[in-house]
């Protein structure tokens, strides 16, 4: 007989396996645990309307492992042009619980990652969350992104806003002249793309993202700052 905790690592992995994603096992405990972390406050910091803990398997950690992928090879490519050697920076806008931003900083160590929310105690649980998981990469801000004007390599987003807003709030954290945008997306948002200011940013990828356990469209929309005329 499976506890519910070895049924839900059992789901982890398997999860994992479908998304091609190669992860340490320290990863996987780390996950696990930031999992545990989220039911366990989640009543005191209401933060996230998902309760069962195998729905926000799926449709939180499964959901934000996905887009690990496309971050690593982003990543990957950043380093290859000589960016970031000093280190990577990527701000998660109003995070929430940590999603995505406390999944990526646990699969990408190299990266160090900011989450940024507007509710001091979701802040705050980030910073809980970085110091029981022992991530040195991880911190929790409690601020307005429209407030932030340090540069970013990557600023991403999952359920926060319209891209419109999220590129014009989050402008100012966007390292110049290789920041990029990245938002998760469910189905290809053709309207919110067509609503971007072609002056200001453009849109150069919709990666779509297949979640393992979820029968659900998904995607990323990479943007830019559109180059200076
Ligand atoms: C719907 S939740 C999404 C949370 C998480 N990203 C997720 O996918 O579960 C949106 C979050 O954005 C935060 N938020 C709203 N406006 C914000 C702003 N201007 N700057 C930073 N955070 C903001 C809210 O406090 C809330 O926690």
């Amino acid at each position: 007989m499976h506890t519910e905790t070895e049924a839900l690592a059992a789901s982890l992995r398997s999860g994992v396996h479908a998304l091609g994603l190669s992860l340490s096992e320290l990863q996987i405990q780390r996950l696990l645990d930031f999992l545990a972390l989220l039911q366990k406050w989640n009543k005191v910091y209401n933060l996230t309307a998902v309760r069962e803990p195998h729905d926000m398997l799926t449709h939180h950690l499964l959901d934000s492992l996905a887009a690990v992928s496309p971050l690593r090879r982003h990543v990957a490519e950043l380093l290859g042009r000589g960016v970031g050697q000093g280190g990577l920076r990527l701000l998660d806008v109003g995070s929430g619980g940590g999603l995505p931003g406390v999944v990526f900083a646990i699969c990408c160590p190299e990266v160090d990652v900011s989450c940024v929310d507007t509710v001091g105690k979701k802040a705050a649980f980030i910073q809980q969350a970085a110091v029981t998981l022992a991530l040195p990469n991880l911190r929790g801000v409690h601020a307005r992104v429209e407030s932030l004007t340090q540069p970013f390599d990557v600023v991403s987003c999952r359920a926060f806003a319209s891209l419109s807003d999220f590129v014009t709030w989050s402008r100012g954290a966007v390292a110049a002249p290789h920041g990029v945008w990245l938002a998760m997306k469910g189905k290809h948002p053709a309207e919110e793309m067509a609503a971007l200011d072609a002056a200001q940013v453009q849109v150069f990828h919709v990666e779509p993202l297949q979640v393992p356990g979820l029968d659900a469209e998904r995607c990323i929309v990479w943007i830019r700052p559109a180059a200076a005329g």
